[in-house]
């Protein structure tokens, strides 16, 4: 099985928070660079399809000690996919979203999990989000049904709404937390500060901000 293979990185100074790389995975439109805004920027309104990938950065403060998290948020749509799985190599974390009113989403993220198996470093801390709980009435995914399928494959579980704002820090603090909890050698010496943008838009080629 290949998997990526992430060299061991010098420790950050004490007064440099750690870098933690995680990215956002799932099918087009399930709100993946939603929930990215909405914890960055605190904000939400109409964003095009994302092209390639998105990038993010946030220092999060996790009790006395705090962390940079470099948010990678990949193109949900198919045509992108090819490009989304270079973004995927050293990442410490990733969340795999779904639309909770969507039932291809939930069987889109069960195959994205297999395609993490296999590039992914086993490591790797994956927390199983269901997006748009605010369309609760529409929904065709339940709570229930997404709780199972995390616990089989030992995956943490939140429902959100990027809409109204319901559990998207806590999705992103609980990772930080975690993250911060495995130990020194998971995350990264610090490496400047990154650019924050969004690659938005159909004319906007297949990329990533560099750093
Ligand atoms: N009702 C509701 N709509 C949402 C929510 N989150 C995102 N949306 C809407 O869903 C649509 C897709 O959101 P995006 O954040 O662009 O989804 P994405 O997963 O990044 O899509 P791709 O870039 O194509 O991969 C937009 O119209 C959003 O406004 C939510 O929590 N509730």
């Amino acid at each position: 099985m290949a998997q990526a293979h992430r060299t061991p990185q010098p420790r950050a100074a004490p007064s440099q928070p750690r870098v933690f790389k995680l990215v956002l995975l799932g099918s087009g439109s399930v709100g993946k660079s939603s929930l990215a805004l909405r914890y960055v920027k605190n904000d939400f309104k109409s964003i095009l399809p994302t092209v390639g990938c998105a990038f993010f950065t946030k220092v999060v403060d996790v009790g006395a000690a705090s962390l940079k998290l470099e948010i990678w948020d990949t193109a949900g749509q198919e045509k992108y996919h090819s490009v989304c799985h270079l973004y995927f190599r050293g990442a410490n974390a990733a969340l795999l979203v779904y639309d909770i009113t969507r039932k291809d989403s939930f069987l889109k993220a069960q195959q994205w999990l297999k395609d993490l198996e296999e590039e992914l470093h086993p490591e790797v801390l994956v927390m199983l989000v269901g997006n748009k709980t605010d369309l609760s009435q529409e929904r065709e995914v339940t709570f229930q049904e997404g709780k199972e399928f995390a616990d089989s494959q030992k995956l943490l579980f939140m429902e959100t709404s990027a809409k109204l704002n319901h559990q998207v820090s806590e999705v992103f603090n609980t990772v930080a937390q975690e993250l911060l909890q495995r130990g020194d050698e998971e995350g990264q010496a610090p490496r400047g500060d990154a650019a924050v943008a969004l690659n938005k838009g159909p004319a906007r080629q297949a990329k990533c901000c560099a750093h």
